[in-house]
């Protein structure tokens, strides 16, 4: 990871984690007793979660129960949000992002985000994929591997290879999505955090963008906020259930869709509450 700030050792708890003690996968990020408040509002409580080197995490929970917000902790979009603080640790390769010396710009380099709506800038499907790479010094050529380099990685090649130079508001919603992450994987992040994707998707779109966040895993360890547990179910290696701020459980998607530890998590599986 390139430097942020200097980086220090943080000797984690043991207790109060997520219940993964037992895990040998690498952590590429965790956060530590993090709380955040929105003025009074405490909307999250003490969350200890790990995100795994190249796997997908699922976040779920019943609406304003903190994913998104969770989400947003992650590369610091809630630095925008006026009156919020945030406390505790956001460990990765053991810098605290939230320390005050952190350079949030190279943050978010690292840290790519993709929100629920599709939203590609005003400008050529070209011109999405390269600005922001080439704010950092990229020659032509380099430009154009990496235009093609990001398409070919999230399917859009073949579809728009022609038309390279056009509007990408033309594109479909889904093929707009697609860009979005295009031009997210762009800055070779190490993490992306999807924000609900798909929910303004059609179904086929939908399914391209699950087929791509397995495909991405590859490369990148990921963070998926759904509301569709099949889908969480579908593409996610771990999943967190979140219920009023609080991380309720957390595991394996396979051991906790069919064998959750805890009632709350059971109840909303199964559609008792939520
Ligand atoms: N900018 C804000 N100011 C004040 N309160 C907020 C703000 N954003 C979110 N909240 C509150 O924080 C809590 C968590 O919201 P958040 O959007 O993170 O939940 P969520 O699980 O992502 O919900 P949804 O699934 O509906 O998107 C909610 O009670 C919400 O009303």
């Amino acid at each position: 990871m390139e430097k942020l700030i200097t980086p220090f050792r943080f000797q984690p708890k043991t207790d109060g984690r997520s219940l993964l003690t037992d895990e040998t996968r690498p952590i590429q990020l965790e956060t530590l007793d993090l709380d955040v408040y929105y003025g009074e509002k405490h909307a999250i409580k003490q969350v200890n979660l790990p995100l795994y080197q190249n796997t997908v995490t699922a976040l779920i929970g019943p609406s304003g129960c903190g994913k998104s917000t969770f989400l947003r902790c992650l590369n610091r979009m809630n630095d925008m949000i006026p009156g919020t603080r945030v406390m505790g640790k956001i460990l990765v390769e053991g810098v605290n992002i939230n320390d005050s010396r952190i350079n949030v710009t190279q943050l978010r380099r690292q840290i790519g985000m993709v929100f629920q709506r599709p939203n590609p800038f005003a400008k050529s499907i070209y011109e999405n994929i390269v600005f922001a790479p080439r704010l950092y010094g990229i020659s032509k050529k380099e430009q154009e591997k990496l235009v093609e380099e990001s398409l070919r990685k999230t399917g859009l090649w073949d579809e728009v290879k022609d038309r390279l130079h056009t509007s990408a508001l033309a594109l479909s919603g889904g093929q707009q999505q697609r860009l979005c992450i295009a031009r997210a994987i762009a800055m070779k992040p190490k993490i992306i955090l999807l924000d609900e994707p798909a929910s303004a998707l059609d179904p086929v779109s939908t399914g391209k963008i699950e087929e791509l966040v397995q495909e991405l895993k590859n490369e990148f360890t990921i963070a998926i906020v759904t509301h569709n547990m099949q889908q969480a179910a579908r593409i996610s290696d771990y999943t967190a259930y979140f219920y009023m701020g609080e991380l309720i459980e957390h595991d394996r998607t396979d051991v906790l869709f069919v064998n959750p530890r805890k009632k709350e998590t059971e109840d909303y599986l199964t559609g008792r509450f939520g």
